[in-house]
């Protein structure tokens, strides 16, 4: 599952386990973007690559992946299908998508490449229709996933009004958040 993670949430998490129970996954990868070149005031790839291994590390299926970060440049993600490819040459790689992502994804680099190398699952999500229109049928399957109204977008403000964000990212990420002052106003934080 790729993602910019700023923070991570329990959308993306339950969207994972999800996707793994039903598609019999052995473990999801998370993969952070490294330069995430559509979004602008992101957080440093460090403090996202560090709340994501909190997030995820009491769950033994989970693991987390730093190949877009550290081979810098924009990410594209058949660059990360590339270096995951590599990592896991035996693997059936299935790629986890929302349905934002989903509906733009045929502008994405090299997007009929992409095809060939792993099977993409598209999940909803409250308030994105899912338009599959143009998609290969074959290598693109929906999944509908409990219905979570969480972003990162709506965390990052909660905690720039000093509005809670318990309970809609990990315990461990609020407390990350906190102590390392993310997401205040004017902020731009680095590791
Ligand atoms: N609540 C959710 N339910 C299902 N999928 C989600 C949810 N939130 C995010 N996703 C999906 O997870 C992937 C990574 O998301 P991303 O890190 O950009 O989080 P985000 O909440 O969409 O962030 P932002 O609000 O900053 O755009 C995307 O494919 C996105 O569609
Ligand atoms: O490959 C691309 O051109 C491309 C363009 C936009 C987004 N993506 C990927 O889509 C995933 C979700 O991205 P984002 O920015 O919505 O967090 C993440 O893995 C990105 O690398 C990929």
């Amino acid at each position: 599952m790729g993602g910019t993670f700023d923070p991570i949430h329990h959308g993306h998490l339950v969207a994972a386990s999800e996707v793994a129970k039903v598609f019999e996954l052995d473990e999801v990868v998370f993969v952070p973007t490294g330069n995430p070149y559509k979004k602008t005031n992101v957080s440093s790839s460090e403090h996202r690559y560090l709340m994501t291994v909190i997030a995820t590390a009491s769950n033994p299926s989970f693991r987390v992946s730093r190949v877009d970060i550290d081979r810098g440049g924009p990410t594209y993600t058949i660059d990360t299908l590339r270096d995951v490819r590599r990592l896991l040459p035996d693997a059936d790689l299935f790629f986890i998508t929302g349905a934002d992502a989903i509906t733009q994804i045929l502008q994405w680099k090299d997007a009929q490449e992409m095809f060939d190398v792993a099977q993409f699952v598209a999940v909803t999500r409250p308030g994105h229709e899912l338009v599959l229109d143009g998609l290969p049928t074959d290598r693109v399957s929906v999944l509908e996933v409990p219905a979570l109204a969480i972003s990162s977008t709506d965390c990052r403000a909660r905690a720039r009004r000093g509005f809670p964000i318990w309970y809609l990212v990990p315990d461990g990420v609020v407390q990350y958040v906190a102590k390392h002052h993310l997401y205040q106003a004017e902020e731009v934080a680095a590791l």
